[in-house]
């Protein structure tokens, strides 16, 4: 069988190619020269399967996109407190190149804006790096969120600084705030070399991938960034990702963004997928009109929104039941699938409504494939509860997905590795 995951993405691609509305990016005149009918989607999972349509491995420039992964990198490298000392977290509703700090503290309003991205390329590698070195820590951490070693374009890089009257006109700015402390032309320069690494549509999708995969590249298996950057990063992109039409995009299409001038865009959905697009020609906010719409496509058709979750809750408790009989019978609650704060709730509720008259009562977790820690401290006191009540209370966890389980004061727990032995304990 065909997978058929490639036919639904031709087929949206075919769905929104005859749109040749938009212009490509005037203001940098290489970009300005670009084939602007390219198109290309393709899909890459937490698993690292990439599906794609299109021309999803013809290369070109990463733009703006560079932006959420080199923000990940300074969170990385220099840490929260000396990042947000210096670019904020604010939604800026204006355009991503305005010439703009916050009134009140100073900084550039978000690192989505050239002028936060600015500043986070300063932030990049240990303060004493020259630009040279600087530049190849920020290549080589896009690289490693590729999986493969990206280059550069020179041409492209030559023809922005050439023409980056703009962003030198926002770097002055930083430079006369103290926000930047570097040669603000300098700073200039390694942002724009940024802007151009070359990746494919392939590529930023993996890219994608390794946001939506809690840092780790799905191909190389490298724990790029740490977890908490990448919660950082996302919440980020989901509230400045499209600029000024970040309000329409979070609710029409509902999953963390980035859009880049040469016609990029991704879109990373947490615990799933990696998505990207390419189509040149651009909208008034600088977004790729085709990736728009076919990002609003994929999210309709495919439920990707992350406000339209479904109702985990109410599948954790796969059973309830009695095994045996006379005061030998075990209470088994059986659960099953990811456990956070709503499901734990669903199984205290199960255990009070129950008040189990066995004796021994079970935890069955041979089912459950991830527990968060708020649904594990909740389990435990379940268990502590039901010690305090006169149970005997087994855990059934043949994965330790509760290592170490310590129910503490007055709780009392057996771990086992399946009910069969509660029934008839090894001797
Ligand atoms: N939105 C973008 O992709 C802008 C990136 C471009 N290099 C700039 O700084 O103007």
């Amino acid at each position: 069988m065909r997978s058929v995951i490639p036919d639904y993405l031709a087929e949206v691609l075919e769905s929104v190619e005859s749109d040749t509305s938009g212009e490509l990016a005037g203001y940098i005149p290489e970009l300005a020269a670009a084939d602007p009918d390219r198109l290309g989607v393709a899909f890459a999972t937490v698993e690292g399967v990439v599906y794609g349509a299109g021309d999803i491995d013809i290369e070109f420039t990463i733009q703006s996109i560079s932006k959420p992964f080199v923000y990940a990198l300074a969170l990385a490298d220099r840490g929260f407190d000396p990042v947000l000392a210096k670019v904020g977290v604010e939604p800026s509703g204006e355009a991503f190149n305005e010439i703009s700090l916050e009134s009140d503290t100073g900084r550039p309003r978000n690192p989505m804006i050239n002028a936060g991205a600015i500043t986070v390329h300063s932030l990049t590698g240990a303060e004493d790096l020259n630009p040279t070195e600087r530049v190849e820590r920020v290549v080589h951490g896009l690289s490693a969120f590729a999986g493969r070693r990206l280059e550069m374009d020179e041409r492209v890089c030559a023809s922005e600084m050439g023409n980056a009257h703009r962003n030198l006109a926002i770097a002055h700015m930083l430079r006369s705030h103290n926000v930047l402390t570097d040669d603000a032309r300098a700073v200039v320069d390694g942002y724009t070399r940024q802007c151009s690494v070359l990746v494919s549509t392939r590529d930023l999708a993996v890219m994608a991938a390794t946001l939506a995969n809690r840092g780790m590249n799905p191909l190389s298996g490298e724990q790029v960034v740490p977890e908490p950057v990448v919660r950082q990063v996302l919440s980020v992109m989901f509230s400045c990702g499209m600029y000024d039409a970040a309000g329409d995009w979070a609710t029409q299409v509902g999953i963390p963004a980035k859009s880049g001038v040469a016609g990029g865009l991704i879109g990373a959905l947490p615990g799933q997928i990696g998505i990207a697009s390419f189509s040149p020609r651009l909208d008034t906010h600088g977004n790729s009109v085709r990736g728009v719409s076919l990002f609003e496509r994929l999210s309709a058709d495919m439920g990707l929104h992350v406000m339209e979750v479904p109702a985990t809750a109410r599948a954790v408790v796969r059973s309830n039941r009695v095994v045996g009989s006379g005061p030998n019978a075990l209470r088994v609650l059986e659960l099953q699938g990811g456990i956070g704060f709503a499901g734990a709730e669903r199984v205290v509720r199960e255990a009070v409504a129950t008040s189990p008259p066995e004796n021994r009562v079970v935890l069955d977790l041979t089912r459950v494939y991830s527990i968060d820690d708020v649904a594990r401290r909740v389990l435990l006191e379940i268990v502590r509860r039901l010690t305090l009540d006169g149970h005997e209370v087994y855990l059934v966890d043949p994965e330790s997905i509760v290592p170490d389980p310590d129910p503490g004061d007055g709780g009392r727990v057996t771990v086992v590795g399946s009910v069969e032995q509660v029934i008839t304990p090894p001797h």
